[in-house]
């Protein structure tokens, strides 16, 4: 664990020299699994992303054992490759090993991004989670993550969340840093619009896409309106 404050490392301009400044792709969306999906759910996230541009989707299966997210893995992968859309897999850097994912993201308690980078290599992209708090974020920028996540910003019934980040922490770190940042938590079209005006670069939605009233197709679609409009 490095030993200095928030502040400090925000003064330190060699830590800020680590990303150069420049252009910002347009916000873009950042697909979560639901915790469980059934037999129909590779028809489902075709459907989503026929509704617009997905740049990543990650596989979050709460609870299921290796062999069941493995199996699970195969046609949704499969799927990702064929539309262009980056697979992660959540928490397990081994299966994402195994899997030869596009990515893995780590929660604080799912392992070390240094070590998730020598056993995964430099293509790989590796997402922290980082709450709240500027601190973490900047430690997992130092560790080598590729993205830094941010949330829970709205209230949500997917995952029981402990933390609450003001939009104004991704402004802070866009500031800053060129290294990508995740807001998630809560996400719907009807809300996004400070997070994507605070400069989030990629929105992580579940519950808005998988429960639209009108389906993961139109979920999607929702937020066309919102991406990119910065
Ligand atoms: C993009 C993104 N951001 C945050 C999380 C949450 O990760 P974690 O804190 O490890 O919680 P679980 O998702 O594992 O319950 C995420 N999965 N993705
Ligand atoms: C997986 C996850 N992580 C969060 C965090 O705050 O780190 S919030 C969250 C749930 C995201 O799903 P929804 O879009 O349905 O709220
Ligand atoms: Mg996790």
């Amino acid at each position: 664990m490095t030993d200095f404050t928030d502040e400090e490392l925000a003064l330190d301009p060699h830590f800020a020299d680590q990303f150069e400044k420049g252009f910002r792709p347009p916000c873009q969306l950042y697909l979560i699994s639901p915790p469980v999906i059934g037999d129909d759910f590779v028809r489902q996230l075709a459907e989503a992303f026929d509704g617009g541009n997905v740049a990543a989707f990650q596989l979050r299966l709460k609870g299921a054992d290796e062999e069941a997210v493995a199996r699970a893995a195969e046609p949704l992968q499969k799927l990702c490759a064929e539309r262009e859309v980056a697979f992660v897999i959540n928490d397990s850097i081994a299966l994402a090993k195994r899997l030869g994912a596009d990515g893995v993201h780590l929660g604080q308690g799912d392992g070390d991004p240094r070590e998730a980078r020598k056993i995964l290599g430099p293509s790989v992209q590796i997402g922290v989670t980082c709450h709240d708090s500027r601190h973490l974020a900047m430690e997992a920028g130092e560790a080598g993550a590729d993205y830094v996540a941010f949330g829970a910003f709205y209230p949500t019934t997917t995952k029981e969340t402990l933390y609450r980040p003001d939009p104004s922490i991704l402004s802070w770190w866009t500031a800053l840093f060129e290294l990508p940042c995740v807001a998630i938590g809560g996400i719907t079209a009807a809300n996004a619009a400070p997070l994507v005006e605070a400069g989030a670069d990629f929105l992580a939605v579940s519950g808005a896409v998988w429960s639209h009233p009108d389906g993961a197709r139109a979920g999607v679609t929702a937020f066309a309106g919102v991406l990119g409009k910065a």
